[in-house]
Formats: C-alpha cells, structure tokens, sequence
C-alpha cells in the first residue's frame, strides 16, 4: 500500500484538500482527529495532561478545555514539547493501527493527513511528503477568519510551528493553496496522478 502524508501549517488548507482526495476514492486518515479521540473524559491520556498541566485544564464536566490549554502551549515552547511528548507517541500508534487495518482491507493507496508530520517525526511511515503551501498573509486571514482568533493568537500558533522553508526540505510534493478552490483542485489532481502513475495504481 502506497502511503501519501499530507502535512502544511495551520490553516494551510489540509482538510479542504483532504476532502478534495477523498473523491479520488482514497482513504483519508486524519490526525486532529486521532487528537481529539485520545484525550476524551477519563482517558489514560487526558489524565497524563491532568498531571502535567493541573485541573485548570478541564471544564466543569471533566472534558479538556481546549481553549485553556491553547492558551497555555502556544504561549511557552517548553509546554508544548511537554503536550508533544504525551499526545504524539500515542497519535502515531493510533495512526499504524488505522493503517494496518486498510492494509488488511487491501487498500493501494491511503493519505494520512498530520500537522505536525514533520516535527512530529511521522515521516518514517510514509513513503510520499506532500506539503500545502499558502502564502503568509492569505494563512493568517484564513486562520483569524475561521477560529476567530485575534491577530496575535493567530501569529502565535503559526510560530509555534516549523517554517515552510524548513519543510520543503522534506517534500517530495508541493500544493500551493493561497490562489481559488478550483486553482487548487488542479494541483490536487496533478499530485494524486503524478503519484499514481509513478506507483502503477489506476484512479
Ligand atoms: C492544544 C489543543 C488542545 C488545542 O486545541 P484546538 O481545538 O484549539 O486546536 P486543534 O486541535 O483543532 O488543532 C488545530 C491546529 O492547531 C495546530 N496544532 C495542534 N497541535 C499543535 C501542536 N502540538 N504544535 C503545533 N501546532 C499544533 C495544527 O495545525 C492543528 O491542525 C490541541 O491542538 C492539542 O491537543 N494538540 C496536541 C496534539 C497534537 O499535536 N495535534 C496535532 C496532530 S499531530
Ligand atoms: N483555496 C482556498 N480559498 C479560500 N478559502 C480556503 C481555501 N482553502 C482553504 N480555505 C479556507 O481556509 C480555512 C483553513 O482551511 P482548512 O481548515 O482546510 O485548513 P487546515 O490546514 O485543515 O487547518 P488546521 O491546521 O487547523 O487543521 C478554512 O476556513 C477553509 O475553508
């Protein structure tokens, strides 16, 4: 089975073009996803942030607050990597898990769609790195635009994360997302058949 990880900055446009793929037919596994599940109320994981992170971090119902805990990692680099250690391990093994069970399906192709499949080191289980560019000032609207973050949350969380230059380095694809829907469908088609023909698969 070919393996496609789909990575780009925050609101680089990764669910928009995941959703572009899975038109194609080809299973999308998506980590924010995964990243949801595995801190539900009274996980195993959730209670190692508890520890790390003190009680401020839940809500009255004992469910994350995910807004308190934003504020907290995206304002220090240090509790961050902390949030990383306890969160990624535990994302990568639930990723193997999704993948090995479409292997088993008899699945030729699948994307795995992860943030942070770069600094995260997840690029050991893929054999493709696609990576979405968007411009810097088209980002940072998108991304004010739809989590309705102030300008300088937004910023924050972009600089939490590794720089496109950086990236690229990485890339065997490159998807320039800052122009129209249509402009990107394109790119998605071109990638998707470049990758294809390169693997032999139909689609
Ligand atoms: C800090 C949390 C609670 C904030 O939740 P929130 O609902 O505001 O954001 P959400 O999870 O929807 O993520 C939105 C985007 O933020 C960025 N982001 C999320 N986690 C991180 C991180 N650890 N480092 C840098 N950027 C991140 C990604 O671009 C992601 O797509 C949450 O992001 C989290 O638990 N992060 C740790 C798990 C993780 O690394 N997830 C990314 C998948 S590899
Ligand atoms: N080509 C485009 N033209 C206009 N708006 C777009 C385009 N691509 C994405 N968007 C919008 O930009 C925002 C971010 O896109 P999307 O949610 O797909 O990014 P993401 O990379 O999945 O975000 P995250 O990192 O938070 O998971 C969304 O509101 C989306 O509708």
């Amino acid at each position: 089975m070919v393996i496609v990880g789909l990575t780009g900055g925050i609101a680089s446009g990764k669910s928009t073009i995941s959703n572009m793929i899975r038109k194609y037919n080809i299973p999308v596994i998506d980590a924010d996803i995964i990243a949801r599940e595995i801190v539900m109320k009274g996980s195993p994981v959730l209670n190692r942030i508890i520890s790390e992170f003190g009680d401020d971090v839940l809500n009255h119902d004992g469910t994350l607050n995910r807004k308190r805990l934003a504020d907290i990692v995206f304002s220090d680099k240090e509790k961050l990597k902390k949030l990383n250690m306890i969160t990624h391990p535990v994302i990568k093994a639930e990723i193997i898990k999704q993948i090995e069970a479409l292997r088993e399906r008899n699945t030729s192709c699948c994307v795995i769609d992860v943030p942070l499949l770069i600094e995260g080191g997840f690029t050991d289980i893929v054999d493709y790195v696609v990576l979405i560019y968007v411009d810097d000032k088209t980002q940072l609207q998108r991304l004010m635009d739809r989590d309705r973050l102030s300008k300088g949350e937004a910023k924050k969380r972009i600089s939490s994360q590794m720089k496109f230059s950086e990236k690229k380095k990485y890339a065997d694809f490159i998807i320039d997302n800052s122009g129209s829907i249509e402009d990107t469908r394109r790119e998605v088609d071109r990638v998707i058949k470049g990758i294809c023909s390169m693997e032999g698969l139909n689609v």
